[in-house]
């Protein structure tokens, strides 16, 4: 028996990933596709309103009148009109129950919020601990029930992963004293993503002139000194001119497309055109010209911490996103970072869309993409074209979701100084109702590959179109709410697992791979589903920092400071910011 619970140690598979390195892992991922093709309920006549982005490595080249196929599916949400799923694709899941109650639109309430509990740290606490409880949940207490072939499943599973555990419920942890059985693997370097050592990015500037500095003024009389003096030192720089007075200001500060940035030579003042970045030596990395269209290229750009400071990554345009949540302008998908041609075209082209609340962004959710990616270009399978944050409307019933229009612009104020390939879609937070995740990747599906005319897809030099793979990025916590019963309905865990796929960040403390073995949709789907290891284990938690707001704790470290000072410039997750807002 091997250390990991399997009779003999899992091989290791070409392709694979990092996880393969781990044997506690069976190998399941890598694959993009099904061997042996979509399964039946799988397959979308073409009258049907869910187009098919088939996971088939030889159907990625797109002919053009499947590029047409994609009528106009979603109305500008000003006109209250959002095409649900087609529920002739629902028909099309043969082998599921034809009277799910959650098709017809039932938002999913992972976490009952109790009505006469006024008390919104009550209503977070509970949160937490029902959080705890729904990690358990995955095959400890035989969630979801396994059909009748395989009803002792989940009791061999949890004997496997018991096993596998030593007894304690747990796989090895890498920080343990049996870290020396799991030795890390040595990465190998690629040269597409190297970077130069942050050190040199700091070198390429100068120390700030005077003149440099933001002339943001400070509100000197906040309307809540305790919380302003706790977060107040986590503000883009101690120093109080670097304080917005308000949310205006700040918003204003960030549409000038201008950020103070400190290091220890001091305070510089950058700005988003690297013409006026007059202290950026030429030369540098960034400022070469990508292979994209543009000129740029999001994937060579800086990464995370250097990328603080690249100042060529495209920015958002002004106002986007909260013209369109305030009905001003219509709907476009943000693609200021989406790569439109490939680097090896023998890949397929990949977007990594994660929806959750993110209320508020946290640097666990931009280390998620940032895991996903080292495991995809480990695989050698898919090349990342994007990434984005799909955060979830208001009309999410869940405790502590700040308003939609806030979660879009703290995500994008996480994503915009920080990442160079990471976006923020403001559509699911701008519907009039709630979007359920597989219509939300299909809305991914019809933008990126969609179009009218032929122009979705990625252009491939023979002039062929190829469509881009759209891939859901989430927890484990929410894949195991998979199996919770009532939450997910079967035929969208197939159109979401099948249809698209899904990149599963382990969560200290949940098991992954037990629940995929023991869930019997996920299995099914398993080559088309990644599982990422979390090699430092990060488990914070958006629940806790809200906590930490309300009790006036400071939240420094623990997502980007852009996001610290919006929410303290807007006085979220105070008193009575904390529960849910409709509206
Ligand atoms: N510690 C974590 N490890 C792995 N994935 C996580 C972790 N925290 C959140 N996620 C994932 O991030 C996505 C968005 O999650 P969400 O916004 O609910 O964050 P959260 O911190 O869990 O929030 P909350 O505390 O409000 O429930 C989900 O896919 C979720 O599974
Ligand atoms: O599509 C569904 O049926 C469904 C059921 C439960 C949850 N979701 C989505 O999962 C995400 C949950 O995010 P969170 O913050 O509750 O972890 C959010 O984007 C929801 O829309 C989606």
């Amino acid at each position: 028996m091997a250390a990991n619970g399997f009779k003999s140690p899992a091989p290791v598979l070409p392709g694979l990933g990092l996880h393969s390195f781990h044997n506690d892992s069976p190998p399941f991922a890598g694959a993009a596709t099904s061997e042996h093709g979509d399964p039946e309920y799988l397959s979308l006549e073409s009258s049907q309103t869910l187009p098919s982005s088939s996971s088939h490595d030889d159907s990625q080249l797109l002919p053009e009148r499947h590029l047409h196929q994609h009528g106009d599916h979603y109305r500008n949400p000003q006109n209250n009109l959002t095409r649900l799923p087609s529920s002739s694709s629902i028909n099309t899941i043969q082998t599921q129950s034809k009277s799910n109650p959650r098709i017809d639109a039932p938002v999913p309430q992972r976490i009952p919020i109790p009505s006469n509990n006024s008390n919104p740290v009550d209503d977070d606490l509970s949160l937490s601990s029902s959080r705890s409880r729904r990690l358990l949940s995955g095959y400890l207490f035989g969630n979801p029930p396994s059909p009748s072939e395989n009803k002792n499943l989940a009791e061999e599973v949890g004997a496997v992963a018991n096993t596998a555990s030593g007894g304690r419920g747990r796989r090895p942890s890498l920080d343990s004293e049996e870290e020396g059985r799991y030795p890390l693997p040595t990465p190998p370097i690629k040269d597409d993503r190297d970077s130069p050592p942050l050190s040199e990015a700091f070198k390429s500037y100068s120390s700030p002139k005077p003149s440099q500095t933001n002339n943001r003024t400070l509100s000197a009389q906040s309307s809540d000194s305790q919380i302003e003096k706790r977060t107040g030192e986590i503000s883009l720089n101690d120093s109080p001119e670097y304080r917005p007075a308000s949310s205006t200001e700040a918003t204003a500060s960030h549409e000038a497309n201008s950020v103070g940035v400190t290091n220890q030579t001091g305070i510089i003042k950058l700005t988003n055109n690297p013409e006026q970045n007059d202290t950026r030596e030429t030369g540098s990395r960034s400022k070469e010209p990508g292979h994209g269209q543009g000129g740029y290229d999001p994937l060579d750009g800086l990464n995370d911490g250097e990328a603080d400071l690249d100042l060529s990554a495209p920015q958002a345009t002004d106002g986007g996103s909260g013209a369109y949540l305030r009905g001003e302008v219509d709907y476009s998908l943000p693609r200021h970072r989406l790569r439109k041609t490939m680097k090896d075209e023998s890949k397929i082209p990949l977007v990594i869309v994660a929806c959750g609340s993110f209320s508020p962004p946290t640097y666990l959710h931009l280390r998620m993409f940032e895991m996903a990616k080292d495991e995809i270009i480990e695989s050698q399978t898919y090349e990342i074209m994007a990434g984005y944050y799909s955060p979830v409307s208001s009309y999410y019933k869940k405790s502590g979701l700040a308003p939609a229009n806030h979660r879009v612009r703290m995500c994008e104020l996480a994503v915009e100084h920080t990442s160079t390939w990471l976006m923020v879609d403001p559509w699911e937070a701008g519907q009039p109702e709630y979007q359920r995740t597989a219509i939300v990747l299909d809305h991914f599906d019809e933008m990126l590959n969609g179009g009218k005319n032929g122009e979705g897809g990625v252009t491939m030099n023979d002039g062929k179109k190829r469509r881009y793979k759209i891939m859901l990025l989430a927890g484990g916590d929410l894949i195991e709410s998979f199996g919770e019963p009532g939450v997910w309905s079967e035929p969208d865990l197939h159109i979401i697992l099948g249809r698209f796929g899904c990149l599963i960040v382990e969560r200290a403390g949940s098991d992954v791979w037990a629940f995929l073995l023991s869930h019997d949709i996920l299995y099914h789907h398993r080559r088309n589903v990644i599982v990422i290891k979390q090699l430092i284990y990060n488990d914070i938690s958006s629940t806790k920092v809200r906590l930490f707001v309300r009790r006036g704790m400071s939240i420094k470290y623990l997502l980007p400071n852009s996001v610290i000072q919006y929410i303290y410039d807007n006085k979220l997750y105070r008193f009575t910011d904390v529960k849910a807002t409709i509206g």
